[in-house]
């Protein structure tokens, strides 16, 4: 597997990504949206977190899933891709919270652009959201965002040693923030 060569090849797995994403909302098209981003990211991460941890033999490392603001925010206009993107933050943050993940020297992050100049706006359609009028108007009046953006702030997630379960948003009308979310810990 991918990981594995890694491993043998560079000596261990240290940053991993989980950034592969669709849009879908009609049948059969809506259950692939949970399975590319919702399972798709989950298998990802775990079995990045087996390579990983330092109590299983890896180097420790940091994972940063891609979700999107949608999983932070209501999007009428995508509801199934807006609850995979949450399902993304809530697995992320929890498995960032672990306390044996954390002494494993795992750190999990998650960021949540806005609207991103790539193809997947590019190809919104009737099958990927329920009212294509509409999202049009709504992409101009939230604007769109370089992918450097992204990027930047993906490796200020991967540079930043004392960031774990952080969840940052960017989007060109409020730029990038460290969006907090109460935690209750558990005893
Ligand atoms: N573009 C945006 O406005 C925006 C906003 C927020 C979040 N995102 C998220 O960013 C991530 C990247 O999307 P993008 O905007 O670059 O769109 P994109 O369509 O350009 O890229 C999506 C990538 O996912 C890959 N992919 C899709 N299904 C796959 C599968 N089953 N297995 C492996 N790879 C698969 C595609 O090959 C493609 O490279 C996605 O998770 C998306 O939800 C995008
Ligand atoms: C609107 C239809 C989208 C269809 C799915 C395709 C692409 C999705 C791209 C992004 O992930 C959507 C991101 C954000 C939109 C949702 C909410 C915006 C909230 C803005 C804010 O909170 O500042």
């Amino acid at each position: 597997d991918l990981f594995k060569k890694v491993k043998e090849t560079f000596g261990c797995l240290d940053i991993v990504c989980n950034n592969a994403g669709i849009g879908g909302e009609v049948y059969p098209l809506w259950e692939k949206t949970i399975d590319v981003n919702l399972k798709g990211t989950t298998r990802g991460t775990l079995l990045a977190l087996e390579h990983m941890r330092t109590d299983k033999g890896g180097k420790g490392g940091v994972i940063i899933n891609i979700s999107s603001a949608a999983g932070l925010n209501v999007n009428p206009l995508s509801p199934v891709y807006s609850a995979t993107k949450a399902g993304i933050i809530a697995l992320t943050r929890s498995l960032a919270m672990n306390s044996e993940v954390k002494s494993a020297g795992v750190r999990l992050n998650v960021v949540c652009p806005a609207f991103v100049d790539t193809d997947l706006i590019k190809e919104i359609n009737d099958d990927n959201c329920l009212d294509v009028q509409k999202a049009s108007k709504f992409i101009e009046m939230i604007g769109v965002v370089s992918k450097e953006v992204v990027v930047d702030c993906f490796m200020e997630l991967v540079r930043d040693v004392n960031q774990n379960g952080a969840v940052v948003k960017c989007s060109k009308m409020d730029g990038t923030q460290y969006t907090s979310i109460e935690v209750k810990p558990v005893t």
